[in-house]
C-alpha cells in the first residue's frame, strides 16, 4: 500500500516542507507507506548502483540557472609564512537542480572547493555567488545566515553529537538560523521519517550505525529546507550496501529539485550525478 504525500503549504506547523521560500510550488510526493527515503525492505527502492534510464531522461526538475557561480577564484594558504597555492583559476557554474559530483586525487583540492561553495571559508581572489549573492560583498553575519538557510552539508565522519539525540541533532542547526513560521520540533521529525528513522529518534549517535548516522546527518543537512546539499565523501565510511541506500537518498532528493554538490573519489559514485567535473592539482579539468 502507498502513502500519497501533497504538499501544498510551506508555512503550516507539521508540513514536510520540500520548497524553496521563493517558489511555492504544489509538489507531489509519493512515498511506500512508513518508508519516507529509505525502503528498508528493498522491494520498490531498489538500490542499485549507477545512473538509472529514468534519472537520466527525468530532468524536468533542473533549470538553467545557475544557482552556484565560481568565477576565477584562487585559494592559498599560508604555512610557516609562505603562500602555497591550492586552488587555481577555478571556473565552475552549477545549475539549480543539478546533481554535480567532484572528483580527483587526494589532496587535488577537491574539500578546498567545497568549502568554498559552501561559504565555509573565503576565497583569496575571485568571486563565489550563491543563489545570486556574491560572498565578498556578504558581511561574515550575512554569509553565516545565508549558509545556514541556503546549504546544508553532509561529511563523510557524519559530524553528530554525541551527547545529543538523533531528533535534538537534527534540530541543533535551527538555533543558530531558522525559518519563520516553522515547527522544527516537528520538521525534524519528519525529516527522520523521511528517512527511515522514525524509531530511532531518541538515540544516540553511539547507539546507531554508520548508516543510520549519515541518515541523520541527511536529515539535519535538510532541516533549513536548503536550496544546495553539499556532500563531502558521504559514503566513504559505509558498506557499499548501505552506501548505497544513502545515494538512492541523494537521488530522490534531488528528483524533489534539491541541488546536490558530491565529492568523491570512486567513478562508480560520481556515476550517480548528472556531470562530473575532475579537479587536478587545484584546476578544473572539465566543466562540462
Ligand atoms: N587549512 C589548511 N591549511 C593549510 N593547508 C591546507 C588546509 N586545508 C587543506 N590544505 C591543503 O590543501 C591541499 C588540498 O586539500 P583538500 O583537503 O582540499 O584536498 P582533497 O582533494 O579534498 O583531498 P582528500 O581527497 O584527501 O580529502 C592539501 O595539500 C592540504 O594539505
Amino acid at each position: 500500500m502507498e502513502t500519497k504525500i501533497l504538499i501544498k503549504d510551506v508555512s503550516a506547523p507539521g508540513d514536510l516542507i520540500l520548497e524553496t521560500e521563493t517558489e511555492n510550488l504544489t509538489l507531489e510526493v509519493e512515498l511506500p507507506s512508513g518508508e519516507g527515503l529509505v525502503n528498508s525492505k528493498e522491494e520498490s527502492f531498489k538500490c542499485k548502483l549507477g545512473r538509472s534510464r529514468d534519472l537520466q531522461s527525468d530532468k524536468t526538475h533542473r533549470t538553467a540557472t545557475p544557482i552556484i557561480k565560481v568565477i576565477d577564484v584562487k585559494k592559498s594558504y599560508t604555512l610557516g609564512g609562505m603562500e602555497v597555492p591550492i586552488l587555481h583559476d577555478i571556473n565552475l557554474k552549477v545549475l539549480e537542480g543539478e546533481f554535480l559530483a567532484i572528483m580527483g586525487p587526494s589532496g587535488s583540492g577537491k574539500s578546498t572547493l567545497m568549502n568554498l561553495i559552501g561559504f565555509l571559508d573565503r576565497p583569496t581572489e575571485g568571486t563565489i555567488i550563491i543563489k545570486g549573492l556574491d560572498i565578498n560583498k556578504l558581511s561574515d553575519k550575512e554569509v553565516a545566515r545565508l549558509r545556514g538557510l541556503e546549504i546544508g552539508f553532509v561529511f563523510q565522519t557524519f559530524n553528530l553529537i554525541p551527547r545529543l539525540t538523533a531528533l535534538e541533532n537534527v534540530e541543533l542547526p535551527t538555533y543558530a538560523n531558522a525559518r519563520s513560521g516553522v515547527d522544527t520540533h516537528e520538521r525534524a521529525k519528519e525529516l527522520l521519517k523521511l528517512v527511515g528513522l522514525e524509531d530511532r529518534m531518541h538515540h544516540k549517535p553511539g547507539e546507531l550505525s554508520g548508516g543510520q548516522s549519515q541518515r541523520v546527518a541527511i536529515a539535519r543537512a535538510l532541516i533549513n529546507d536548503p536550496a544546495i546539499l553539499l556532500a563531502d565523501e558521504p559514503t566513504g565510511n559505509l558498506d557499499s550496501k548501505t552506501g548505497c541506500e544513502i545515494l538512492n537518498i541523494f537521488r530522490r532528493l534531488n528528483e524533489d529539485r534539491r541541488t546536490i554538490v558530491m565529492i568523491t573519489h570512486d567513478p562508480e559514485i560520481a556515476g550517480y550525478a548528472d556531470r562530473i567535473v575532475l579537479v587536478k592539482d587545484g584546476i578544473v579539468q572539465n566543466t562540462e
